[in-house]
């Protein structure tokens, strides 16, 4: 660790960090995405603990790093890693590295709208970059085949009695049910919402079969997305991973949730809706825009446009007698 100097770039989308590490880190072998995906789980991951724990991180912090891409038309990968391990999707992180591939030349610039086809875990991400005089600024991106797996799913939670949940895939797979019926608000202590979520999560993991039909690798629950009373105005308060609160409206949850409401006939093709999140007030707006197909599944085409910016650039290293070099969560 101690010979380790990792250059990032350090970027938010609407509240929720992306630390992109742009250099210092060891080549990523794989001969697919999710190989290198369980590559860097099972060779690097004191890295991401390094870089997205306490002091160089907090236990709320998200990270992205490049790998080469597998699949013929993308231009560029990511691998995402949190406080728990590495996702499949991340849509915050995309509107973020839309502007970073751009501004670091890693696609050609082209007005009025730049477009990069990133690979991520859970498959090909199409984001359109708004590029004028010379800059970058919104970034819309279209996601995989999203899809309702199952909705009105009654689970039994202790400390919560008996509640309603649905089950929605936008690049990972979330559990949705209103804040209220768990008895909190966007203004309860966040310890609330998070052992609420985290008491919700172990009882659908138990109970519900979360399969993919493409991998095993995509077939997991990944969080719990509280929301308004689910017929609007729409905000999306995600829970994910080990209890990480995301401050975006969560661009993957948001893919989800129009699934959701598609599958409830909430939203039409080509219709949008603006989901925000409670706690910072950041917004998402997310457009239904053709009707899919994944397994047998029928998914939507969902098109997701938000706003990153830059909050700086970081260089970390750790010296030799620092017993706190790996990094340490508090949680
Ligand atoms: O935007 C996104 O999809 C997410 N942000 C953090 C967890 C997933």
């Amino acid at each position: 660790m101690e010979n380790i100097v990792i250059n990032t770039v350090e970027m938010h989308t609407g509240g929720e960090p992306l630390r992109i590490i742009k250099s210092g880190y060891p080549e990523i072998v794989g001969k697919t995405i999710l190989d290198k995906r369980k590559f860097v789980k099972d060779n690097l991951d004191a890295l991401r603990k390094f870089l997205i724990y306490e002091p160089r991180g907090h236990y709320d912090m998200y990270g992205a790093v490049q790998v080469v891409p597998d699949i013929a038309n993308a231009d560029v990968a990511f691998l995402f890693m949190h406080n728990e391990g590495y996702s499949t999707m991340c849509g915050h992180a995309i509107v973020a590295l839309g502007r970073y591939c751009v501004d670091n030349k890693l696609v050609p610039y082209k007005e009025p709208e730049t477009e990069i086809n990133i690979q991520c875990p859970c498959g090909l991400v199409k984001a359109f970059v708004n590029c004028a005089n010379g800059l970058t600024s919104s970034v819309r991106f279209r996601s995989v085949p999203s899809f309702t797996v199952k909705s009105d799913i009654e689970v039994s939670v202790p400390a919560y009695g008996t509640l309603k949940v649905d089950l929605a895939y936008g690049g990972a797979f979330y559990a949705f049910l209103p804040l209220n019926d768990v008895g909190l608000n966007e203004n309860s202590p966040i310890e609330q919402i998070k052992s609420a979520a985290s008491a919700i999560a172990s009882v659908v993991k138990g109970q519900e079969a979360i399969v993919h039909p493409e991998s095993a690798d995509l077939s997991y629950l990944y969080g719990v997305i509280f929301t308004d009373d689910m017929t609007g105005p729409y905000f999306n308060l995600t829970v994910f991973a080990d209890a990480q609160v995301d401050r975006s409206p969560c661009g993957s949850g948001s893919t989800a949730r129009v699934a959701l409401l598609y599958h409830k006939k909430l939203i039409g093709l080509g219709e949008s809706v603006e989901i925000k999140n409670p706690l910072t007030n950041s917004s998402f707006k997310a457009t239904a825009v053709e009707e899919t197909h994944c397994g047998e599944y029928r998914a939507v085409r969902v098109e997701i446009c938000g706003n990153a910016n830059y909050t700086g650039t970081a260089t970390f290293t750790a010296e030799a007698q620092d017993g706190l070099k790996e990094g340490f969560l508090i949680a």
